[in-house]
């Protein structure tokens, strides 16, 4: 027998469409928490209301938070698996801040919905059962925390919404699932790579996320960091350069000790520090822009919160992010 525990957080998966307005909104009771019917003999399920939130309210707080419940509950009962249902907005960071907090092996599992729980097509029930099964399946383990939503299962770390409405919207632009499950299944066909995890306590650091764009100047980096900012991260063009007019605002908050982590706004490749004109990734480089390995802006921004809590050693950050 699996025992399994289901933490709700809220998002669509626990809505419900009102049929006069068409509004959705969290109501009085979770219209998913009577599963047993549908669950095989040889899993039980115990589930749990930690928050009853729109993932867009969802805070880094409400995240460590998360993790520290995950944390205690594996600590004192034994669960095969977790599963964590969390609206979609915000899924990906609440799932990779989880993969870089949490210790264990055991699975954890996030899952979401596009339509709530009686919308025609609701896609709740199915994504959570799924969910269950993952975290119940033995190969699910040493895996860190995977999203699964739509017959897919993918890694924290490359998990990203694509579509607004679409419930195929969880894909990963840079590698793809790494398994599949289907009405009885579960198939892994990737194996995970490196894992780094960070014990941390607190969660307090304020890191930014700036997007680049054509003709951008140094003035939303200088008003970033003059907004008490205590690391940043931008959203590159191309393989990892910015325009010429933000290098001497990049420049002067390196200076001033503030980390300042680079990705690309491309969906698929890493930056690399090929062009060495001003503003290009090498002359970025030179400058002290962290690099950071194929992440994307929200888990970037994720991972600098969680090292700021450990060092905001230069030296130390680098690495952490691939180099
Ligand atoms: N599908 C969803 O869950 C979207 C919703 N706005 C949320 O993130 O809470």
């Amino acid at each position: 027998m699996k025992t399994i525990l289901v933490i709700h957080t809220g998002g669509t998966i626990s809505m419900k469409e009102n049929k006069e307005t068409g509004e959705v909104n969290t109501g009085e009771q979770h219209p998913l928490q009577e599963i047993t019917s549908f669950l095989s003999g040889s899993t039980e399920v115990e589930d749990e209301i930690l928050f009853y939130l729109p993932s867009p309210h969802i805070r880094p707080d409400h995240m460590l938070e998360l993790g520290q419940f995950i944390h205690e509950k594996l600590a004192v009962q034994h669960y095969d698996g977790i599963v964590v249902t969390h609206g979609t907005d915000t899924l990906e960071e609440t799932a990779y801040f989880l993969d870089l907090f949490l210790q264990t092996r055991k699975p954890v599992i996030v899952t979401g919905a596009m339509r709530s729980s009686n919308e025609i097509g609701s896609d709740g029930l199915y994504n959570l059962l799924s969910a269950i099964k993952v975290a119940s399946c033995d190969e699910a383990q040493d895996k860190g925390v995977l999203v699964v939503m739509n017959d897919e299962i993918h890694t924290s770390r490359n998990v990203t919404k694509t579509s607004t409405s679409n419930v195929a919207t969880f894909q990963s632009p840079q590698y793809g699932p790494i398994g599949i499950t289907t009405k009885n299944d579960v198939f892994f066909h990737h194996k995970s790579t490196s894992h780094d995890s960070y014990p941390i306590q607190q969660l307090t650091k304020k890191v930014v996320l700036i997007k680049a764009y054509a003709g951008m100047d140094g003035s939303i980096i200088e008003a970033a960091r003059e907004s008490g900012a205590n690391g940043m991260v931008i959203e590159a063009l191309g393989q990892g350069n910015l325009p010429p007019e933000t290098v001497p605002a990049i420049k002067e908050t390196i200076q001033k000790g503030l980390p300042v982590v680079l990705v690309s706004r491309c969906y698929q490749g890493i930056v690399q520090d090929t062009y060495s004109y001003e503003g290009g990734g090498r002359n970025l480089r030179e400058l002290g822009v962290i690099f950071a390995n194929g992440l994307t802006g929200p888990k970037a921004r994720i991972k600098l919160m969680v090292a700021l809590e450990m060092t905001n050693n230069p030296l130390e950050l680098t690495p952490m992010f691939g180099y």
